[in-house]
């Protein structure tokens, strides 16, 4: 891993780096702690699925949230300037929306990482939800297809087969490779397994911008 710039390191297109901010978190959306709130929003949710909390806690944790989303409305920005899902120095760019992934190696068309699917993911009876599998795939297929010097795509098609439960809380390996580049297309596959089970696997096609829908 050594020798690659840090938006290559976190998988991510250098094109996508705030431009001229690069590493010096205090300079970037969100300043230095976004990582750590991002993290504590995450580990909120996963703990608010796992609980039945009693009644006063209930009513003091929605005005405690009332109260900071009527503080947040008064710092409202355009999409461009707001870091959740911009700070691709922070794990899962900042925002707490697709699961945790930890990438472990890459070649120039292939990719491992680690996953951990929180509670929050949980679809119904011990099973992450399958939007949840197939956001994972989009997010980091997306990603992937974009590095290398690629300009940026979007996803037209993803079909995604679920061989086996997938299970929330443990760590899961996800593999995701290129099968084919030709004009604007682009053809990637994905495989997420829990130990030897193949838990799914995705197929994406994304399409190349053109310059005027960037
Ligand atoms: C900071 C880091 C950010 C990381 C982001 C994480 C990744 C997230 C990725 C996403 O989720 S993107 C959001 C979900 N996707 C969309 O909203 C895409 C919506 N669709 C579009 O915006 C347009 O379809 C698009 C601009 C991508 C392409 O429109 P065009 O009008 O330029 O393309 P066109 O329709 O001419 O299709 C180009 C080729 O693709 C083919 N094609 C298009 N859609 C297809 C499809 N669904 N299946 C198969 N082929 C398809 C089409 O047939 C054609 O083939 P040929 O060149 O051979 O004629």
């Amino acid at each position: 891993m050594v020798g690659l710039s840090w938006a290559e390191r976190i998988g991510v297109p250098e094109s996508f780096a705030l431009a001229g901010l690069e590493m010096d978190p205090a300079r970037l959306p969100g300043g230095t702690g976004w990582g750590e709130l991002a993290g504590e929003l995450r580990g909120y949710l996963d703990a608010l699925v796992g609980v039945d909390p009693p009644a006063d806690l209930v009513s003091e944790m929605a005005e405690q949230l009332r109260s900071w989303r009527e503080r947040l409305a008064a710092a409202r920005v355009p999409e461009r300037d707001q870091p959740w899902g911009h700070r691709v120095d922070l794990p899962a760019r900042g925002q707490a929306l697709a699961p945790h992934v930890e990438m472990l190696d890459r070649g120039d068309d292939w990719l491992e990482a680690t996953v951990v699917f929180g509670r929050f993911h949980l679809g119904g009876h011990d099973a992450v939800h399958g939007g949840a599998v197939a956001l994972l795939f989009d997010e980091v297929l997306g990603r992937f297809s974009d590095t290398h010097g690629r300009p940026a795509a979007r996803t037209v098609s993803l079909d995604v087969a679920f061989r086996a439960v997938t299970p929330p809380e443990r760590e899961l390996r996800l593999r995701v490779w290129f099968e084919r580049e030709h004009g604007r297309k682009r053809q990637l596959h994905g495989e997420l397994r829990d130990g030897d089970v193949v838990c799914a696997e995705a197929r994406a096609l994304f399409i190349v911008l053109r310059p005027d829908q960037g």
